[in-house]
């Protein structure tokens, strides 16, 4: 289904479930600016290269805009959309105050070389310099862009503005990044599993766990469970996927791949089917790259017991209907994956207060942030008689229903 039908498909439910104002309901879903932007770049070699970019701001009623930006070949108008739309419910569920928008470049960042990715990412800003800002919208990475895109992205902007280091978050450490940032994605993944195993009696050691995607979040996913005892028996990426049922050794995978590894050449877990990765028998099944993944051509054959959305929009709505039936307990993204957004935000702070934190406070602070969370949808699950989604789609468009009224509408 496409993603932006499927995203809008589950506020629209939120909408009703919270009885709001039919006329309210539509002016949350437009997006209060779509930016189309087209990016041509000199390649190495000389020839030229054209690209396009996207900025889609959804919503400012609770603050700037907040969002990453993603280099991938299949970027498009809608896809990015729905993840700005995303973006606007997820920092309401976790209450920090921002809004949503999300940026991306359909581009293939493997196929362009380190010097390239520099050249389009200072032409995206340049095309975009005057309609984000510290105070209206505030980028970060998302798949296929890290600190480095950031670096490049502040330094283009300075140009403009003067030294603006909160223009932009999920920076390297030594340009006012935050301790942190870069496991923070994972990490609240991490803190959200163990909030939802509690409420069943269960902890994360000794449980199984399959994991789509070994990039910034899927890596810090698995990484951390390891550590607490979990048993990672498959992983994957676009390489293919690996499996070994008496776990794999995750921070040697993380080393293999430091190393100049590709994933699926890592000698200490046997190759399997990637399209086998999502059904393989497992308590709990974490996709963390792209997606739709999830959906009505193999939502029947999942066997996991709890599935955590650390990436956005993994499951269908038609998916999310066949799992439930199935009895399978769904941790939605606008929540799983809120730690980075999270810890986005306490990097912004830090950067205006000119203050570093320490990583144990980011990290105490990020627990904090998740738990909380996690009790106020528990709390909208009990009042509207919904599932986790649902809990976390009414928790999170209720309050910018109320800001949006509060603020009103007067020209
Ligand atoms: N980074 C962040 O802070 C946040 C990210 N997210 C979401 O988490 C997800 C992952 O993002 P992130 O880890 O940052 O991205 P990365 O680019 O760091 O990693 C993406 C991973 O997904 C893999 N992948 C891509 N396409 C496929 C595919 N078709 N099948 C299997 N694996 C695939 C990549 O493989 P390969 O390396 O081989 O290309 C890579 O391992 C996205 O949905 C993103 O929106 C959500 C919140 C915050
Ligand atoms: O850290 C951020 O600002 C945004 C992270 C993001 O893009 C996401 O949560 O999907």
């Amino acid at each position: 289904m496409n993603s932006l039908v499927a995203t809008s498909r589950n506020f629209r439910q939120a909408a009703r479930l919270l009885g709001l104002d039919a006329k309210l309901e539509k002016s949350l879903l437009i997006p209060f600016r779509e930016i189309k932007v087209e990016c041509t770049i000199p390649k190495d070699d000389g020839s030229l290269a054209s690209f396009i970019g996207f900025r889609v701001q959804h919503d400012n009623a609770r603050g700037p805009m907040k969002g990453g930006i993603r280099y991938h070949p299949e970027v498009d108008p809608d896809e990015v959309n729905a993840l700005a739309q995303l973006m606007t419910w997820k920092t309401a569920v976790v209450n920090i105050p921002y809004g949503g928008a999300k940026g991306g470049i359909g581009c293939a960042p493997g196929e362009l070389t380190n010097s390239e990715l520099e050249r389009l990412t200072r032409v995206f800003t340049q095309k975009i310099h005057d309609l984000i800002g510290i105070h209206t919208d505030v980028p970060a990475p998302d798949m296929g862009t890290n600190a480095q895109t950031m670096a490049w992205i502040l330094d283009e902007y300075s140009k403009f503005h003067g030294h603006s280091p909160a223009v932009v978050t999920g920076k390297p450490i030594d340009l006012g990044g935050s301790l942190g940032r870069d496991a923070a994605t994972g990490r609240g993944v991490v803190f959200a599993t163990e909030a939802l195993l509690a409420e069943y009696g269960k902890s994360i050691s000794g449980l199984t766990f399959v994991i789509q995607g070994f990039g910034n979040v899927g890596s810090w996913a698995a990484k951390l469970i390891h550590e607490r005892g979990g048993k990672v028996i498959a992983i994957g990426d676009v390489s293919g996927a690996l499996r070994n049922p008496n776990g794999i050794d995750i921070p040697a995978v993380i080393k293999h791949k430091a190393e100049g590894g590709v994933l699926k050449d890592f000698k200490g877990a046997g190759a399997m089917d990637a399209n086998e990765l999502l059904v393989h028998e497992c308590d709990v099944l974490m996709p963390c790259a792209l997606g739709g993944v999830l959906n009505r051509g193999n939502a029947a054959d999942v066997k996991a017991k709890y599935i955590i959305e650390a990436a956005n929009h993994p499951t269908d709505p038609e998916a999310d209907e066949i799992l439930s039936k199935k009895g399978v307990v769904i941790l939605p993204d606008i929540y799983a994956n809120a730690g980075g957004v999270t810890v986005s935000y306490f990097e912004w702070v830090q950067n205006i207060q000119g203050f570093m934190w320490d990583e144990e406070k980011v990290n105490m602070e990020l627990q904090k942030y998740m738990s909380g969370a996690f009790k106020n949808i528990k709390g909208m699950c009990k009042t509207h008689d919904c599932n986790l989604r649902m809990g976390a789609f009414t928790l999170g468009v209720n309050r910018v229903a109320r800001a949006t009224l509060l603020r009103g509408w007067e020209a």
